[in-house]
């Protein structure tokens, strides 16, 4: 089980510390800060330097140093192409001008001259929480992390936004959970709770606990996790530009869309079954059972007394798409795994197409359902004490030959 953890530690840290906007847009930009004393023409001097070199800045921005009272900070990006060619401006920059060169970035990526230094101190940040992620070992506490003003500030305005909309438009068993929450788990608008007390709390209620990761798994890993009652969840914010949207999961999403109804028995139930149903299988199978979990789990809607009401995490986390989803525009479809999980759709925006489920209890049994007509050369069963996964069908001899090729795998 440790080594199974290592393996999906090992590669969220591969997948997971790159910041999807990176993912989408590979344009090449090298990036650096320097500093440079005050006095006349000292910027002029160093841009001589890029000059001569023959680099062309892309952008530069200029702001008093935090560190140094007589210094100024210019943040400079550069096409890719000149990456060498830096190397001998930053040691002219240190030898001719004595400028302090800070290379915050030589790594390529995305243009970042719109954020900036913000950007650039956003990137810092998420490597730290990549970090926590990294070294994270099964049954240590999880890292305490103190967010910085600005980081509170945006989730303060999720955070107030989204509370305005949940009686109206959330499922009945977010809400019941809700308080529970800011009585027990710190959940206010001027604090962002701790993972680490979340965890606590869950597994005290359907022993599912949460294990910190820098940023998106790949599905099998993802899926393999809610087998064993683990969800992996994300450490940083959201960029403040964003409040009310953004493409990939954050802390907002985890606690605010996820935590709420990894409190509810039957629906903790319902995604250790995907879960359970994701081990040992193909990965045309596993393709499939994400696309289920992506319309039940993420952005799922469901009946409720006369009305429809979402329960889907990435609903409940965006007070855009949260109102967005049970207005006029999107389509409504049945959930009917069959066909929800060949369903198409966007990562990067509002959904077009919704699934809408008679229940949870509903979902959960079309679900197995579903997952039943997979073949497997085994049955699972996941024993909560031990909180490992038998085999039940332990007539076949080669069963522990096929446990054992499913826990390397995974
Ligand atoms: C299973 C399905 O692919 C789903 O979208 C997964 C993918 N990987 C993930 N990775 C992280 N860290 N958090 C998530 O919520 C998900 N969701
Ligand atoms: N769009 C969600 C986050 C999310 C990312 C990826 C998948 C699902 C949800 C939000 O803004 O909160
Ligand atoms: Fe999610």
């Amino acid at each position: 089980m440790e080594a199974m953890f290592k393996k999906l530690n090992g590669e969220n840290s591969r997948r997971g510390s790159m910041y999807l906007e990176e993912q989408l847009n590979k344009s090449g930009v090298v990036s650096c800060i320097f500093s440079l004393k005050e006095g006349v023409g000292a910027l002029a001097k160093a841009l001589r330097l890029f000059e001569e070199k023959g680099i062309n800045l892309k952008h530069i921005e200029s702001r008093p140093s935090r560190l140094e009272k007589d210094e100024y900070e210019f943040f400079i990006s550069v096409d890719a192409s000149c990456s060498p060619a830096m190397d001998e401006v930053i040691d002219s920059l240190r030898t001719e001008i004595s400028g302090q060169v800070h290379e915050l970035s030589r790594n390529k990526q995305k243009d970042t001259c719109a954020g900036g230094f913000k950007d650039q101190v956003y990137r810092a940040r998420r490597k730290e929480f990549a970090d926590i992620a990294y070294n994270y070992r099964h049954g240590q506490p999880i890292p305490h992390v103190e967010y910085t003003e600005e980081e509170k500030a945006t989730w303060g305005i999720v955070f107030r936004e989204l509370k305005t909309l949940y009686a109206t438009h959330a499922c009945r068993e977010h809400n019941r959970v809700f308080p529970l929450l800011e009585e027990y788990c710190g959940y206010r608008e001027d604090n962002i709770p701790q993972l680490e007390d979340i965890s606590n709390f869950l597994q005290t209620c359907t022993g599912f606990r949460l294990r910190p990761v820098a940023g998106l798994l790949s599905s099998r890993d993802f899926l393999a996790g809610l087998a064993f009652r683990v969800f992996h969840s994300t450490q940083y914010i959201r960029h403040g530009s964003k409040p009310m949207y953004t493409p990939e999961p954050d802390i907002c999403h985890e606690l605010l869309g996820h935590v709420p109804l990894f409190a509810d028995n039957s629906f903790a139930q319902f995604s250790q079954e995907i879960g359970l149903a994701s081990l040992g299988a193909p990965d045309e199978f596993i393709e499939k059972l994400a696309t289920v979990y992506w319309f039940t789990v993420e952005f799922g809607l469901c009946k409720q007394g006369d009305g429809i009401k979402a329960y889907g995490a990435g609903l409940l986390s965006s007070f855009g798409e949260l109102q967005y989803c049970l207005s006029d525009k999107p389509k409504l479809l049945p959930f009917e795994p069959e066909k929800t999980s060949i369903q198409k759709y966007p990562i990067t925006e509002f959904q077009p197409v919704y699934y809408v489920a008679e229940s949870f209890e509903d979902a959960k049994e079309k679900v197995r359902k579903y997952a039943a007509t997979i073949s497997r050369p085994f049955s699972l069963r996941y024993n909560a004490y031990t909180q490992s996964i038998e085999v039940l069908d332990n007539t076949k001899k080669n069963c522990a030959t096929w446990l054992t090729a499913l826990i390397v795998r995974v």
